[in-house]
C-alpha cells in the first residue's frame, strides 16, 4: 500500500496532489509541518473533501500524548503518529486514546535505539513506522533501513524516508505493508504519473 506524505506544500497544493494521486494511493498523510502550518482545520476538511481515503495525522506527538491523540483523532483522521523515543506513558496514554475511539497509534521509529523495541511491544504498539529522517537522507551515516532489523514479526511495518521506485528494495528485509512516499510524488511534475509508477513497483515486489 501506498501513503502519499504532504509535506512543505500549501493546502492548495496538498489538495491537488491528493486529487491527482487518488486512484493510487491508499492513505493520506497530513505531514508535521502542514499540521503546523494549519491546524486541526486541514484534517477536518481533508475528512469531508476524501471520506473514502485513510488519514493519517503525522502530528509526531512526544508528550501530552492523551490531548494530541484525540485531537487528530477527533479531527477526523483514522491513525495519528506517536514517537517512539517518548516516554512510556506518553506511548500508552496514546494507545488508550485511540483504541477508545476505534482508531490506531503509528510509532514513529525516528531514532530509537533497537533495544527499544521489545519494549514497545509490551506497550501494545502494533504499528510502526522504520523512518530515515529528513535530515539524514542525503548523509551516508543514518540513511539505511539497515539497523531496522526484522520487525515484521511483531509490527505492521510501515517505512518512510527518501522512498521511490528505486530504494524501494532497500526495506525489502522490512517487509513493509505501507510505503509512505513524499518527495518523489510531491515533488514530480506529474503527481499522478509518479503515484502510478509507484504502485506497479510496490505490486510487483
Ligand atoms: O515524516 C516525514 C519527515 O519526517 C518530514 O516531516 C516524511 O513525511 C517522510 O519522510 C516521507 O517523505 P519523503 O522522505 O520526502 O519521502
Amino acid at each position: 500500500m501506498i501513503q502519499v506524505a504532504l509535506d512543505r506544500l500549501t493546502k492548495e497544493e496538498c489538495i491537488s496532489i491528493t486529487e491527482q494521486t487518488y486512484d493510487h494511493i491508499d492513505y493520506i498523510e497530513i505531514g508535521t509541518g502542514v499540521i503546523k502550518e494549519y491546524g486541526m482545520d486541514i484534517i477536518r476538511d481533508f475528512r469531508k473533501r476524501f471520506p473514502d481515503k485513510k488519514i493519517v495525522a503525522d502530528m509526531k506527538t512526544c508528550d501530552a500524548g492523551k490531548h494530541e491523540t484525540r485531537q487528530a483523532l477527533e479531527a477526523g483522521s483514522d491513525i495519528t503518529t506517536v514517537m517512539g523515543l517518548s516516554h512510556d506513558q506518553t506511548i500508552l496514554d496514546s494507545i488508550q486514546v485511540a483504541e477508545e475511539l476505534y482508531k490506531n497509534v503509528l510509532v514513529d521509529l525516528l531514532e530509537v535505539p533497537v533495544e527499544r523495541f521489545a519494549r514497545l511491544k509490551e506497550l501494545g504498539v502494533e504499528l510502526v513506522s522504520a523512518h530515515i529522517g529528513k535530515d539524514t537522507q542525503d548523509h551516508s551515516e543514518g540513511n539505511s533501513f539497515e539497523h531496522y532489523g526484522s520487525l515484521s514479526d511483531d509490527f505492521t511495518v510501515f517505512v518512510a524516508g527518501g522512498i521511490s521506485p528505486k530504494s524501494v528494495q532497500q526495506s525489502e528485509k522490512l517487509k513493509p505493508d505501507v510505503f509512505i512516499v513524499g518527495g518523489y510524488i510531491t515533488n514530480a511534475s506529474n503527481p499522478g504519473e509518479a503515484s502510478r509508477t509507484m504502485k506497479e513497483v510496490i505490486s510487483k515486489r
